[in-house]
């Protein structure tokens, strides 16, 4: 059974001209879609399955990330259902040169394991440890009601 801590994903993207838009900043769809790849890998680790997004929500954009600046993209699975996996995404923008960071963008994302695309049992998404508890806590602390 997976660990919450196993599915601790880290990424950095240097952002680049070609992922402005027109305020010499990161496009926030470019950004939505480093998310939704990272977090499906965060996914995956914990239903050892392939996974399809099936909900992104509370997209919150704090703060552009300008070009030049690094986009340090973090998520991790902290719950699961019987085939869905819910997975927390938080990006900081990094100066590269004092690795200093700052908030930018979160968001909640659930994704669901397929076989063939049909949803399949995940195993039990396991609490081991501080590491464990302080991201399952972080992710719970904001995450919104859930229909
Ligand atoms: C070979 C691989 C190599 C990999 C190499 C590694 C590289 C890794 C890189 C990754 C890079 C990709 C990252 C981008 C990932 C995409 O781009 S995926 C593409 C975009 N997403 C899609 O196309 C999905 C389209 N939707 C669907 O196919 C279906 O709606 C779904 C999601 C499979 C669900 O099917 P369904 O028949 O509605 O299933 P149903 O039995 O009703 O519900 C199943 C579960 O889904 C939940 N659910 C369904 N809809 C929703 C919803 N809207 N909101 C919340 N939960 C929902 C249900 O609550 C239920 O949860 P459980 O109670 O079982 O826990």
């Amino acid at each position: 059974m997976p660990h919450i801590a196993d599915t601790h994903i880290v990424n950095r993207e240097r952002v680049q001209p070609t992922h402005a838009n027109n305020y010499e900043s990161a496009h926030g769809g470019i950004v939505m879609k480093w998310m939704d790849e990272i977090g499906a890998m965060s996914a995956m680790r914990a239903a050892e399955e392939t996974c399809v997004t099936a909900q992104m929500s509370r997209v919150d954009f704090e703060r552009p990330i300008p070009i030049g600046d690094t986009a340090l993209v973090e998520s991790w699975a902290y719950a699961t259902g019987r085939t869905s996996v819910r997975v927390r995404i938080e990006v900081s923008r990094e100066n590269p040169r004092t690795g200093e960071t700052e908030e930018t963008t979160s968001a909640y994302a659930t994704f669901v394991a397929v076989e063939d695309g049909t949803p399949v049992p995940v195993p039990e998404l396991t609490v081991h440890g501080e590491k464990c508890k302080e991201l399952r806590d972080r992710a719970l602390a904001e995450e919104p009601e859930r229909e």
